[in-house]
């Protein structure tokens, strides 16, 4: 098995709103995202010769999925309606909740957005660029590659992984060159 993993930096601004301390305050953070990528065996002849997927393979879908919606924005619970209200997101966050989908949006006040349906914590924020971007690796390698996992430092000290290690050895006793769907169902039903 083979892993290659690419790293990005984005700037982005959160709060956590029920959170018992200073975290319930706006604050912003330079996060790091890590995505690591397995497969059994490596491309062989074209492009992609000798690798699991080309760097800036993963470079591109990072930039478009996490970096173009989220750098330098501020990332808001939908449910956050002290806030929504404030920015003038009422109606994005209804339809957020509703699809349980996140969505780009402006605020009244003309910031950029990054309105979601779930508390924007480590953990959360992580299984939400996991799910993302693993149909889009799958699709890539065409079911030979698998998104193992993401990782979100909000801080140096400070990291949240998904799926956590203890669920990558359920994967790894997959079959090999299992499609991502399958993949994924691995895990979900040893949860
Ligand atoms: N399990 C989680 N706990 C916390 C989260 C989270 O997402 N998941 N988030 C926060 C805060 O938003 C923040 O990221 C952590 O701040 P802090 O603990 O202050 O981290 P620092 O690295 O800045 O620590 P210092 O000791 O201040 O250097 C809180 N908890």
């Amino acid at each position: 098995m083979f892993e290659i993993t690419r790293k990005i930096e984005i700037d982005a601004g959160h709060r956590i709103r029920e959170h018992g301390s200073k975290c319930r305050n706006l604050h912003g953070h330079r996060y790091q995202i890590h995505v690591s990528v397995r497969s059994d065996q490596l491309v062989a002849g074209g492009s992609e010769s000798g690798m699991v997927a080309d760097f800036s393979f993963l470079k591109e879908l990072m930039i478009s999925e996490i970096d173009g919606p989220c750098d330098h924005a501020f990332i808001l619970d939908a449910e956050d309606t002290l806030y929504v209200e404030l920015f003038g997101l009422r109606e994005v966050a209804q339809a957020v909740r509703r699809d349980a989908r996140a969505a780009p949006a402006l605020s009244a006040q003309g910031s950029k957005m990054y309105v979601v349906p779930f508390a924007p914590t480590a953990e959360n924020l992580a299984a939400h660029w996991h799910a993302l971007l693993a149909p889009l690796v799958s699709a890539h390698g065409k079911g030979g590659i698998f998104l193992a996992a993401v990782r979100a430092f909000e801080t140096p000290n400070c990291e949240a992984t998904f799926p956590a290690p203890g669920r990558f050895s359920v994967i790894e006793e997959a079959p090999p060159r299992l499609a991502e769907p399958l993949a994924l169902a691995a895990y979900r039903d040893h949860a």
